[in-house]
C-alpha cells in the first residue's frame, strides 16, 4: 500500500515527509510545499503550476540538519573539546559519558570503540559494542560504543561522543561525521578533535537550535622537535617509531634495523586487519617484549595507545593515489603528536627526520595552526534518492547519483564524499538488476575501489546476490587454502582477501538472509590475521637466541586452521 510507504502530514514547518522503508524512519520537513503525493501513481508529483523557484529541489542539500527531525526538537548542549594530541580532549569527553545515565560513544576506527567499551564496563558501566562488522551486548546496558558509521539518530541519549570530529572534512568518510554531528540527539553532544574543525562546526551548528561552547586544551607532555637529524640506524633506541608510507618500505626499514641487531621491530600501517595491528602495537608498548622499535606509516597517527619516545620520519612526502606530495600539516602534527604519551615511561616526546633537509618542513608545521576546515562530507541520504527516483523513474542509479554530486557541488558547508568512487560502484551495480535500496548499499559499503581483489569481490558479492538473491562465500572463496605469505606480494594479496572477507561480513549485517556465512567468514578472517602475524614474525631478522618472542601464533593458529575440517567448512 502506497500509504504504508510515505506518508504525508502538515507540520508547523510546512509539509513533512516520513518515509518507512526499510531503513531507519526518516523525516523531511520542508519549509516550502513543494508537490503532491499521489496515492494512485504512488508518486511525488512536483506542482507543475508552481514556478522554479518555489518549487522545491530534492537534490539541495543546503539544509541537512532538517533530515534529523528528533535531534532538532531538542536544545543540544554542544561542547567543543579541542587542542593537540595527547591533551586529555577524549579523557575529559569520557568522563563524562561514564557519569551519565545514557549514552553513546563513536570513533572513527573500530579499535577506538572496543577500547571505549572495554573502560566503560570495566567501570562497570554496561556497554555494547557495535561496529559495522561487530556486536556485542551486554545485559542492561545503557550505553555503546560504536563506529561513527553506525550512530543511531533515532534513539535519545543523555550524552554522546563523537571522537576525531575533524574527519567531517574526510573525504572518505566525513559523511558519517557530519550525520552524526547533526543527528544524534542528545542533551549534551562532546565532539573531541583538532581546533581547525572549530570554525566550521560552529557555522554548521548556527542553524540549529544547540548552544555551543568550546574547551581548548595543551599537550599534557611537551613534545620537542630536534634541530639535528636521525643520521645513521645504529642511532635507533628502545621507543622509537619510524614513519614511512608505503608498505615496501616499511618492510625495508624493519630489516634494515632487525640486522643491526639491536632490536626487533613491530609493524602498523593501514591494511593491516585491524587485530594484526593492535597485537602489534601491544608487543611493543610491552616492556618484556624484545619489539621495543615501531615501524609504521601514518596508520599511528589515531586510535592507537602507543609507548612512543620519539618519531623519526624517514621521508616527509607521501603518495596519495595521484602523486607524491607533501606532508600536510595536520598530517605531520597528528603523527608527531604521537610521541610522548601521557601515562607513558617516556617523559618527552620528541621528534625528528632522516635527512636534514627536511627539518625545515616539520619545524615550521609543528609551529603553524592546521587549516581550517571549510566544507563537511555529506552523502544523499537513501530516503531522499528514492524520492527523487520517482520523480525521475527512468534514470539509472548512476545518473541519480549525479544529480546529487552536481548540486553539492554548489554547497558552500557540504560536499558528497568519495564521488569517484561512489561512482565506479554505481557504475558497476547499474549493470545488475537490483533496487535502489540494494544498489544504495553496495554504494556506501567499506570497499576499497583503489584494491583490484577488493572491488572484484564486490562485483561478483552484487553479481551473485542481483541473480540468486544468495550468496555463499564458498562460491567466491575456498576455505583451507590460506597459507602464510612468503613475499611481500603474497601479503598484499592477504591483506585484500582480508578486505573482501570483511565486506562479506558487512553485508552480511544487512542482507542476513541473502550472504548466511557470516561464521565462515569471521573465522577466515582470523586466519588471515594470524598469517599475516606470523609473516611479521619470520620476516627481517632472526635472533639466534630462543627467548625471543612469544611466539603466540603456533598453537592458536593450529586450532584456527582445524576449522577447517569442520563439516560445515
Ligand atoms: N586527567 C587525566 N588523568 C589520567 N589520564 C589521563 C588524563 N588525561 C589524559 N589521560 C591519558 O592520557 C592519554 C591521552 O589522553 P587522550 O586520549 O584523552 O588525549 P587526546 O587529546 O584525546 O589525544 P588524541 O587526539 O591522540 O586522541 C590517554 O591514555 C588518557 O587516558
Amino acid at each position: 500500500m502506497a500509504s504504508n510507504i510515505l506518508r504525508r502530514k502538515i507540520s508547523s514547518y510546512g509539509v513533512s515527509l516520513t518515509f518507512h522503508g526499510n531503513t531507519e524512519p526518516f523525516h523531511l520537513y520542508f519549509k516550502y510545499k513543494f508537490g503532491c503525493f499521489s496515492s494512485a501513481s504512488n508518486r511525488i508529483q512536483p506542482y507543475t503550476s508552481l514556478n522554479d523557484t518555489t518549487r522545491i529541489d530534492l537534490t539541495d542539500f543546503t539544509c541537512p540538519h532538517t533530515w534529523y527531525p528528533l535531534a532538532r526538537k531538542i536544545q543540544r548542549r554542544v561542547i567543543l573539546h579541542v587542542g593537540p594530541t595527547n591533551s586529555g580532549k577524549t579523557h575529559h569527553a569520557l568522563k563524562r559519558l561514564e557519569s551519565s545515565s545514557s549514552g553513546v560513544y563513536c570513533g572513527p576506527l573500530r579499535l577506538l570503540a572496543w577500547e571505549v567499551a572495554k573502560r566503560l564496563n570495566r567501570e562497570k558501566v554496561p556497554c555494547n559494542l557495535i561496529t559495522g562488522q561487530e556486536r556485542e551486548e551486554v545485559e542492561g546496558a545503557k550505553h555503546k560504543a560504536v563506529t561513527v558509521e553506525m550512530a543511531d539518530v533515532t534513539s535519545k541519549y543523555h550524552c554522546a561522543v563523537i571522537d576525531e570530529v575533524q574527519m567531517l572534512g574526510c573525504n572518505m568518510r566525513g559523511f558519517s561525521f557530519t550525520r552524526a554531528l547533526l543527528g544524534i540527539a542528545a542533551d549534551e553532544l562532546h565532539l573531541c578533535g583538532d581546533p581547525a574543525a572549530v570554525p566550521l562546526i560552529q557555522e554548521i551548528l548556527k542553524v540549529t537550535k544547540d548552544e555551543v561552547e568550546v574547551h581548548y586544551y595543551e599537550r599534557l607532555l611537551p613534545l620537542v622537535p630536534l634541530k639535528t637529524p636521525f643520521g645513521s640506524f645504529s642511532n635507533v633506541q628502545k621507543g622509537d617509531c619510524i614513519v614511512t608510507f608505503s608498505r615496501k618500505s616499511i618492510y625495508r626499514l624493519k630489516k634494515r634495523i632487525e640486522n643491526e641487531g639491536k632490536h626487533l621491530c613491530s609493524v602498523v600501517y593501514g591494511s593491516l586487519p585491524p587485530e594484526t595491528r593492535t597485537r602489534q602495537a601491544t608487543m611493543f608498548n610491552d616492556a618484556s617484549s624484545e619489539f621495543d622499535v615501531l615501524v609504521a606509516s601514518d596508520a599511528i597517527g589515531m586510535g592507537l595507545n602507543l609507548n612512543i619516545s620519539r618519531i623519526i620520519f624517514s621521508t616527509m612526502k607521501k603518495f596519495d593515489g595521484f602523486e607524491m606530495r607533501d606532508l600536510t600539516v595536520p598530517e605531520i602534527k597528528q603523527i608527531a603528536g604521537r610521541a610522548g604519551r601521557y601515562g607513558s615511561k617516556f617523559p618527552i616526546g620528541e621528534v625528528t627526520c632522516l635527512d636534514a633537509e627536511d627539518l625545515p618542513l616539520l619545524h615550521s608545521s609543528l609551529n603553524s595552526p592546521s587549516p581550517t576546515l571549510e566544507r563537511a562530507g555529506i552523502l544523499p541520504p537513501y530516503d531522499l534518492m528514492y524520492m527523487h527516483s520517482r520523480l525521475h523513474p527512468k534514470d539509472s542509479f548512476t545518473q541519480i547519483l549525479e544529480h546529487f554530486l552536481d548540486n553539492a557541488r554548489l554547497s558552500e558547508h557540504y560536499f558528497i564524499v568519495n564521488c569517484e568512487d561512489l561512482l565506479k560502484v554505481a557504475a558497476i551495480i547499474d549493470e545488475f538488476p537490483l533496487g535502489l535500496q540494494e544498489k544504495y548499499l553496495f554504494c556506501i559499503s567499506p570497499v576499497d575501489m583503489d584494491d583490484e581483489i577488493s572491488s572484484q569481490g564486490l562485483t561478483q558479492f552484487a553479481e551473485t546476490y542481483a541473480k540468486k538473491g544468495l550468496v555463499r562465500l564458498r562460491e567466491i572463496f575456498t576455505p583451507g587454502t590460506l597459507k602464510v605469505p612468503k613475499t611481500p606480494a603474497a601479503l598484499e594479496e592477504l591483506e585484500s582477501i582480508h578486505k573482501v572477507l570483511d565486506l562479506y561480513v558487512w553485508l552480511s549485517f544487512r542482507l542476513e538472509d541473502s550472504f548466511p556465512d557470516r561464521e565462515l567468514a569471521s573465522s577466515q578472517k582470523a586466519i588471515c590475521s594470524m598469517l599475516i602475524e606470523e609473516f611479521l614474525d619470520r620476516f627481517g631478522w632472526q635472533k639466534p637466541n630462543a627467548g625471543r618472542l612469544p611466539r603466540r601464533t603456533t598453537t592458536n593458529m593450529s586450532s584456527l586452521l582445524s576449522q577447517r575440517s569442520r563439516p560445515y567448512l
